[in-house]
Order: structure tokens, then C-alpha cells, then sequence
């Protein structure tokens, strides 16, 4: 049996859509853990955004993922602390 084109893309999709529900959901999470380390550093005197730790984020997606890598997790950090 021939496996058409149309079939192999709309299976490649379902992984796609399945993997992206999965990227939402570690997002989620590390929205949630990204909060308790910020609330800790607030109620402990401490400013809500670690700028060196930042630099240490952008840095692991940059070499991860190259050029794109750096407003990807730029993204992300809006994403868990706001804007700044
Ligand atoms: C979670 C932290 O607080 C803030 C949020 C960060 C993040 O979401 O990765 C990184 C640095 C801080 O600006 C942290 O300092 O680790």
C-alpha cells in the first residue's frame, strides 16, 4: 500500500500539534517555577529580575539553537517575569 503525500503531512502535523501542546505545557511550568524563585527573592528583600541570570539563559538558547535562540528566550523570559 502507497502512502500518500497528503497522508505523510497530515501525520507529520499530528506530531507537530502534539509536540506543540507538549512545548505549551513546559512553558506553563516553567512560567510557575520562574514565579516561586521571583516571589522568594521579593519577600526576601530582592528584585524581581536577575540580570547576570538572564545573560546565562540567553546564552544557553543562543548556543543551543543559534541567532534565533536569543529572542526565543527573550520571549520566554517576558513571558515568566514581564516586561522590563
Ligand atoms: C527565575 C528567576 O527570576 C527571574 C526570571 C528568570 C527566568 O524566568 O528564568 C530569570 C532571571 C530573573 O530575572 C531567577 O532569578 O532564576
Amino acid at each position: 500500500m502507497t502512502v500518500t503525500p497528503e497522508a505523510t503531512i497530515a501525520d507529520a502535523r499530528e506530531r507537530i500539534d502534539a509536540l506543540d501542546d507538549r512545548i505549551i505545557g513546559l512553558i506553563q511550568e516553567r512560567m510557575a517555577v520562574s514565579a516561586v524563585v521571583q516571589q522568594t527573592r521579593i519577600a526576601s528583600g530582592g528584585r524581581r529580575v536577575h540580570l547576570a541570570r538572564e545573560m546565562e539563559i540567553l546564552g544557553r538558547y543562543r548556543e543551543a539553537l543559534g541567532k534565533p535562540g536569543t529572542p526565543l528566550a527573550m520571549t520566554l523570559l517576558e513571558l515568566c517575569r514581564g516586561r522590563i
